[in-house]
């Protein structure tokens, strides 16, 4: 018997606290859900606490706050890439030979620049895919907080958020690009590198130079901080090439403009992208064409990738397919890099490597 002659079934008693279980669960979930999506998407930029940027269950991502963190991974993975070189302590190493024979090399400023690019974008977006040149060392983590701000810049060009689901976002690091010209001292040539594909699709770049700190990004339907220059030379055009990985290009170049074109050799991926853009970047070469023979990998290229697409250029494989930034690790045929002209008409030009042996 209860107290005051209310009798209690026992069937009533546990259905009443299944009900309340049921309430409270729904409340705390939606709370934590409430939190993630805080932290992910609806947040002030430049106004959220210190934490990840996206759900850790995956969720969506903005490209906005990706583009703000890239860039500081960039900048950041810079400055151990210039303290490193400054030091004069390498701890140059060879990780093997690349497919033709050249060494593969690797240095203190690769692996430094790698971890410290590595974790801030992994801390900020947890449950993206990043593919990175370098190994990252998971006994050596170092949890690198965003501090969720935009830069002024970013939100002027790129003025609303933009979503898109964390499993379809692909990010590729390039922590120090043109390493056999960084032991050579040839400062001009070493970039950073950030890239995020969406479905394979290169659509965010940025390429920074630590000795000069000049940065380009673009977000393709977003904006940029570079452009196009407003003109190019198509008939003569001066063509950029590989100076420690160049193939056969020479020849393929000078056999398909002929002699009065001018091929300038350049050390890394990022440089020469960059030298068919408008840099006001004194130690930056300028060119018409960057033409690639040999293998290649896609860190290398990717960030230049998505900011030629965001600016109306195109880089493809020398047979004209567009490069997908998913799944294996490098391409095979070849890179014709453009802005500003027909590049399917220049497809159409080139010979066709496998025939000519030109590989
Ligand atoms: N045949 C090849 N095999 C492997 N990597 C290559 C390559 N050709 C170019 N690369 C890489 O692509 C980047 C640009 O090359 P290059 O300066 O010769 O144009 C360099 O990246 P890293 O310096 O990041 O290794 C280089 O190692
Ligand atoms: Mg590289």
């Amino acid at each position: 018997m209860a107290p005051m002659g209310i009798r209690l079934s026992p069937l009533g008693v546990a259905v009443f606290c299944l009900l309340g279980l049921g309430v409270l669960y729904h409340l705390y979930s939606g709370f934590l859900a409430g939190r993630f999506s805080l932290f992910g998407l609806g947040g002030e930029p430049g106004g959220g606490a210190a934490g990840p940027a996206a759900a850790a269950d995956g969720g969506a991502v903005d490209l906005r706050e990706m583009l703000a963190v890239a860039v500081l991974a960039a900048v950041r993975g810079g400055d151990e890439v210039r303290r490193v070189r400054e030091s004069n302590v390498l701890h140059e190493k060879s990780k093997g030979k690349t497919r033709e024979g050249a060494e593969d090399k690797m240095t203190s400023g690769d692996v430094l620049s790698n971890r410290k690019m590595f974790y801030l974008l992994k801390t900020a977006f947890p449950s993206v895919q990043i593919n990175t040149e370098e190994h990252v060392d998971a006994a050596d983590q170092e949890v690198i907080l965003w501090d969720h701000k935009i830069p002024e810049d970013i939100l002027k060009e790129v003025s609303a958020p933009k979503e898109v689901p964390a499993e379809s976002v692909t990010v590729w690091i390039d922590p120090l690009d043109a390493t056999q010209e960084y032991t050579e001292d040839l400062r001009k040539y070493v970039t950073t590198m950030v890239c995020v594909a969406v479905n394979g699709k290169p659509v965010l770049g940025v390429i920074h130079k630590p000795f000069s700190e000049y940065t380009a990004w673009a977000m393709v339907d977003g904006g940029s901080n570079v452009k196009a220059r407003p003109s190019y030379n198509e008939k003569t055009p001066k063509i950029v090439v590989s100076r420690s990985h160049s193939g056969m290009v020479k020849q393929v170049a000078l056999q398909t403009f002929g002699n009065q074109s001018t091929i300038i050799p350049a050390g890394g991926a990022g440089y020469k992208v960059l030298a068919l853009l408008d840099v006001p970047d004194k130690s930056q070469e300028k060119a018409d064409l960057y033409i690639h023979v040999t293998y290649i990998k896609k860190w290398d290229i990717c960030a230049g990738n998505a900011i030629l697409r965001a600016l109306g250029g195109h880089m493809t494989t020398l047979s004209g397919e567009e490069i997908s930034y998913t799944g294996s690790d490098g391409i095979e045929g070849g890179l014709l890099a453009s802005i500003g002209m027909n590049h399917q008409a220049l497809v159409r030009k080139l010979p066709d490597l496998e025939k000519t042996g030109h590989k």
